[in-house]
């Protein structure tokens, strides 16, 4: 088999996938024509054309944060949230993903509260798991550029909803604008969630601050998310490093994200090298794949492609993601899942 086609074929995992950044082009014109059919406003057209940001682009980290704006303007109502919901599952599902920790921040529209945002997604998972062969677990996310008050209200939401849909809803997360707010302001909202029985996961070191990623691995988050400046070559410190490697906390690894929002100035230099060589736990994600225009299936061909990995060791990491859900008990169907596509394809190898 190709490795274009084993890396579509592959039962994977998506750990690391903001609903906002996922939207793809064709779901973003969906959206648009039932904002137009339903006579709603749609204020996105000036910007519409430079949504998806290619290779070569010239924007960082900051600028890529403004095209969240864009996605927010189109899901403003529960039926438009539903579709964008509805369609990037599919889009997940078609792509080989055979679950999905799908992470969103909760909004209060002048359509819907921050409770009906996330009951909207919820009730998509819920449908969704009846049509596809495709778990589906909710992240609530806080987001660091927000007032802490939000992430406390959050933090509220994120538990209530977790006692209201147990089996859907697994973890809060913190993400946002890496460079604004302090990650200890929102540890007492954290460190609640996961009392109630959330896990956590922290978007971390995705810009240089070794103060602050020696607190993130201090605060021991189930996972963390990109982990990019932890390595002293690229950005980090030894500190830092060996904290990462004696804590092991998994890595949620976003290549393609990381090249064009140039906190890694391209593939063969990104961290995924050197925490593979320590065997720290990673599993391979896509991030914001509508504004990078990747899939789960190009990031695992990249991968393979740039570190020389065979189709063993690619199947190998997707067996091993299967350790890191959140959802413990779904694991062993998963793992089972991908052992059975390596039996097949792979025993040969
Ligand atoms: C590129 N790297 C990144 N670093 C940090 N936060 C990111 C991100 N990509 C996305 N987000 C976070 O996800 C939100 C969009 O999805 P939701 O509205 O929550 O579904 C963004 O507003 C940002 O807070």
């Amino acid at each position: 088999m190709d490795l274009k086609t084993f890396c579509r074929d592959l039962p994977k995992i998506e750990l690391h996938a903001h609903l906002n950044g996922s939207l793809s082009r064709s779901t973003m014109l969906h959206l648009k024509r039932f904002y137009a059919d339903s006579g709603l406003e749609d204020n996105t057209n000036a910007f519409f054309d430079e949504f998806q940001i290619g290779a070569g682009d010239c924007r960082n980290l900051s600028d890529c944060f403004q095209v969240f704006s864009i996605a927010h303007a189109l899901t403003s109502t529960p039926e438009a949230l539903a579709m964008a919901t509805t369609l990037t599952l599919q889009e997940f599902h078609s792509d080989g993903c055979c679950y999905i920790e799908l992470r969103s921040t909760p909004r209060n529209t002048q359509y819907m509260t921050k409770e009906q945002y996330v009951d909207t997604i919820v009730h998509c998972m819920q449908k969704s798991s009846i049509h596809l062969s495709m778990l589906s677990r909710l992240i609530i996310s806080i987001n660091r550029s927000y007032p802490v008050s939000e992430a406390e209200a959050i933090a509220d939401l994120a538990i209530e909803s977790y006692k209201k849909y147990p089996d859907v809803v697994v973890g809060m997360e913190l993400s946002g604008e890496p460079t604004v707010g302090k990650f200890q302001d929102f540890v007492p909202a954290l460190t609640r969630a996961r009392n109630a029985g959330l896990k956590i996961t922290l978007h971390c070191g995705e810009v240089c601050n070794p103060e602050e990623i020696l607190e993130m691995i201090k605060f021991k988050p189930g996972r963390i998310g990109h982990g990019t400046c932890i390595h002293p070559k690229l950005g980090g410190t030894d500190d830092t490093w060996s904290a990462l490697c004696t804590s092991k906390i998994p890595v949620e690894v976003c290549l393609t994200s990381n090249v064009n929002t140039k906190s890694t100035p391209d593939y063969e230099s990104h961290h995924f090298k050197y925490l593979y060589e320590a065997g720290i736990p990673m599993i391979i994600c896509t991030d914001d794949k509508g504004v990078f225009t990747t899939s789960l299936s190009q990031e695992y061909r990249i991968c393979a492609e740039t570190f020389s990995l065979n189709q063993v060791k690619v199947a190998r990491l997707a067996l091993e993601a299967c350790q890191y859900i959140f959802a413990e008990d779904v694991q062993k169907t998963l793992k089972n899942k991908v052992q059975d596509f390596i039996n097949k394809y792979c025993l040969s190898q």
